[in-house]
């Protein structure tokens, strides 16, 4: 059957569910790997032909893990190879002898040398059986680190592009599965090697004993393989078309757990519904799986039966060759303990080949991805980054995301002096986290460049560009570790080993009180899903995330970026304003800092201003000129100024009002800007504290940033309700599903017939 009809045959069934969730059918798209389907089009031909390059191809790994172990497993399997020869020659010698002329006692005292030599054979095959076992034990491991390895090296050192790219990120998902069966292919790959051995042994045999008897022994064994290899083709392409229904079961099972959704999971009755949806995706995945089960049970049965048909022709032709004279009885005695562990060798060699093709497919992927995270790699190298950079700019810049039609930034340019605070405001959607990415050579524009000291991003060498930056984002990483790694990780290279090396950090950020409060200070294990750990706020994630950008920013000499994106959204109104006058001071001579953030408050005192709309820079200059101009800006600090007058006047409005934007408008008494602004707070009360002053309380009611969900609670502050726990620090939340149901298992999910996972 060829691979569409199969692929029909996977996707036939749609759960309601699925559509009501999602939207429609989630299948895995077929469509990038197009050229993949000629490899699915298997036959046993084709596999037998492509064993020797698969069997290379794990071989190769071996030899980079472990050399001595591989020869030591190639030696004890060749040994084995010749030890069945010999064996099945020793028994041969047997029947002559038994068969032969004379008294059964000389008889039997003929056939001892060779009996004899049936048991050296014996015990030499099993010494070489246990050598080549615990070899390839070790070897496996070894593999697969080495696999695993190479994944993840590979994906942590590809363009930021790339990992935003959905194709790229299908293929690192689907990669994942690749170590493991690089693994699996060593112990596969050696009983392969040996089921050939053994394979020609018999038949080397055979074929001295009849030369007829060989292709009928091949006879026997070639149904089996057909529905070995039709089974296997079956389950890969099960799996290719199920693996996003069986991620969208996970999905729902770890909602239902997760700490983010727990409140409305309970108080909007979220739970019963999605349990509803959970069972009727699960069924449908148990329906692929009936499917499947009746389709190998099938294929099964013919193959056995076109078996036993082979295995009935070759007997009667023994038969006729011995009684048309053609055949010694002892002759035939030897024939058909060579047919039977011929049959049996090539039946596991068969199966042996059809498990080598299944794991290839998922090492295949593997070193696809390889190759494509080759293609992607951030270039090594490159100019040096001058130690003294005057400027950063921006010339005409484009960049448009993989997947989009439109250009998040459209022919910006900017220019960003070292030693000030550059602003950038701008509705949800404008721009402003790509700037920042592309200003730090986390993205390369499309056309036009950004130029450090003058040189483009592209030509430097961006390990030493990277390490002027520092970044401090509402979504900055929340390391389940303890809090004094999550300063510390910021410049991991940077020697701090007692506490004091992180005092100044803790106390920059304000988070001296925090650590106090830990119950073993900097050293509390800051990851809710393991034991003794403890939990913070988010706004205490705010302070941990503050100290982490002083302690980088410290240990760089160098000039440097400083990007900040909405670096208060969790904080409250007295810290927010602290936080803002901590950035301030980490601006020195040598330090630019771009500050993203919608608190307009927080941007009013930065040198220059730009605001940036559908991609465009469409104004740029300070506050009062900004204002003056009574503009974009003027307009948004305005809508913001009189949020907070109405707030003031209405302190229990809508807990949180959405704009015309599906923006949220915040807290309280916020009422949603017009179309196309973001809210934030301006309050006359709240003034950019001068350093040495202290920060005046302001008279509003806590706000919250829009942007993202960090509103104040603790943790979720990334995409798609990422939390701090398991759903963001363990497996991912679409990994993360319970062991059975619509999720299916852990590990590579549809191959182990766990309910759920439709190719098991
Ligand atoms: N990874 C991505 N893939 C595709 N499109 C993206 C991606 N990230 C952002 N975009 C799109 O690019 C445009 C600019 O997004 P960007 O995140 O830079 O805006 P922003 O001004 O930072 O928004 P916000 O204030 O909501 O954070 C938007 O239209 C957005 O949908």
């Amino acid at each position: 059957m060829r691979v569409f009809g199969r692929v029909r045959a996977a996707g036939a069934a749609v759960s309601e569910s699925e559509r009501e969730l999602f939207g429609g059918p989630l299948r895995y798209d077929m469509g990038w790997a197009e050229h993949e389907r000629a490899r699915l089009e298997l036959s046993m031909l084709s596999a037998v032909r492509a064993m020797p390059r698969l069997v290379g191809g794990t071989l190769r790994r071996a030899w980079r893990a472990d050399r001595p172990a591989l020869v030591a497993v190639a030696v004890s399997e060749i040994g084995q190879g010749v030890a069945a020869a010999v064996g099945l020659l020793a028994v041969n010698a047997v029947m002559h002898a038994l068969l032969g002329g004379g008294t059964p006692t000389d008889r039997l005292y003929a056939a001892l040398p060779a009996l004899v030599a049936v048991g050296v054979v014996g015990v030499v095959n099993a010494g070489l059986a246990c050598w080549s076992t615990s070899r390839a034990g070790r070897l496996e491991p070894l593999v697969e680190r080495l696999a695993t390895t190479e994944y993840l090296a590979a994906a942590a050192a590809v363009e930021m592009e790339a990992i935003e790219d959905p194709e790229f990120r299908r293929l690192i998902d689907v990669a994942q599965y690749g170590a493991a069966s690089a693994r699996a292919m060593i112990g596969v790959s050696v009983a392969a090697v040996n089921g050939t051995i053994s394979l020609v042994a018999a038949g080397g045999v055979l074929t001295v004993l009849h030369p007829a008897l060989l292709p009928m022994l091949l006879l026997i064994a070639a149904p089996r393989g057909w529905g070995a290899m039709r089974v296997a083709q079956e389950r890969y392409v099960s799996v290719m078309v199920w693996v996003e229904h069986v991620r969208a079961g996970r999905l729902l099972g770890s909602l239902l757990t997760s700490r983010s959704a727990a409140q409305e999971v309970r108080v909007h009755g979220v739970g019963d519904f999605l349990l509803d949806r959970y069972r009727d995706m699960a069924e449908s995945a148990e329906r692929e799986q009936k499917r499947l089960a009746t389709d190998k049970a099938l294929t099964e049965l013919v193959a056995a039966g076109l078996s036993g048909l082979a295995m009935v022709a070759t007997y009667a032709f023994m038969g006729w060759l011995i009684v048309a004279g053609h055949m010694e009885l002892a002759v035939a005695g030897t024939a058909v303990i060579a047919v039977r562990s011929g049959s049996a060798n090539l039946g596991a060699l068969v199966m042996n080949v059809n498990q080598l093709h299944e794991e290839a497919l998922y090492v295949h992927d593997h070193d696809r991805f390889l190759a494509e995270a080759a293609r992607h790699t951030i270039p090594e190298g490159g100019a040096d980054v001058p130690a003294r950079v005057d400027e950063i700019r921006a010339e005409d810049v484009t960049y448009r995301y993989p997947d989009r039609a439109e250009p998040a930034l459209d022919g910006v340019s900017l220019t960003i002096p070292m030693g000030s605070v550059t602003a950038v405001v701008g509705e949800n959607g404008s721009g402003k986290s790509t700037l920042i990415k592309v200003l730090a050579g986390l993205l390369l524009p499309g056309s036009g460049s950004v130029r450090w000291a003058g040189v483009d991003v592209a030509r430097l060498d961006r390990a030493q560009l990277f390490d002027r930056v520092a970044l401090l984002t509402q979504d900055f990483e929340r390391w389940p570790m303890t809090a004094g790694m999550n300063i510390r990780i910021g410049r991991p290279g940077r020697a701090a080993s007692k506490e004091q090396d992180l005092a100044g950090a803790v106390r920059f950020a304000g988070g001296g009180a925090l650590v106090e409060r830990l119950p073993h200070g900097l050293r509390t294990l800051l990851a809710r899903m393991f034991r003794g750990a403890s939990e913070i706020s988010g706004g205490e994630w705010q302070k941990i995330g503050l100290a982490r950008t002083h302690f980088r920013t410290e240990g760089c000499g160098a000039d440097g970026l400083l990007i900040v994106d909405e670096p208060t959204s969790a904080l409250d109104p007295e810290a927010e304003i602290a936080v803002f006058d901590r950035i301030r001071r980490l601006a020195g001579p040598r330090r630019a800092i771009v500050l993203v953030t919608h608190r307009m408050s927080g941007v009013r005192h930065a040198d220059t201003i730009h605001v940036l709309h559908r991609g465009r820079l469409v104004e740029h200059g300070t506050h009062d000129e900004l204002m003056a101009a009574d503009g974009r800006y003027a307009s948004m600090f305005r809508t913001q100024a009189a949020q907070y007058a109405q707030g003031a006047q209405r302190p229990c409005g809508p807990a949180a009002e959405v704009s015309a934007t599906g923006v949220p408008a915040g807290p309280p008494p916020v009422p949603g800007p017009p179309a196309g602004q973001d809210p934030a707070p301006e309050d006359p009360a709240i003034r950019h504290p001068s350093p040495a002053g202290p920060a005046p309380r302001p008279s509003v009611p806590q706000v919250r940033a829009p942007r993202g969900n960090g509103a104040g609670t603790p943790g979720p502050l990334g995409s798609a309700g990422a939390e701090v726990g398991p759903a963001e620090h363990g497996p991912r939340p679409d990994q993360a599903g319970p062991a059975t149901g619509a999720g299916g298992p852990e590990q590579r999910p549809p191959r182990t017939g766990t309910p759920g996972s439709p190719a098991g």
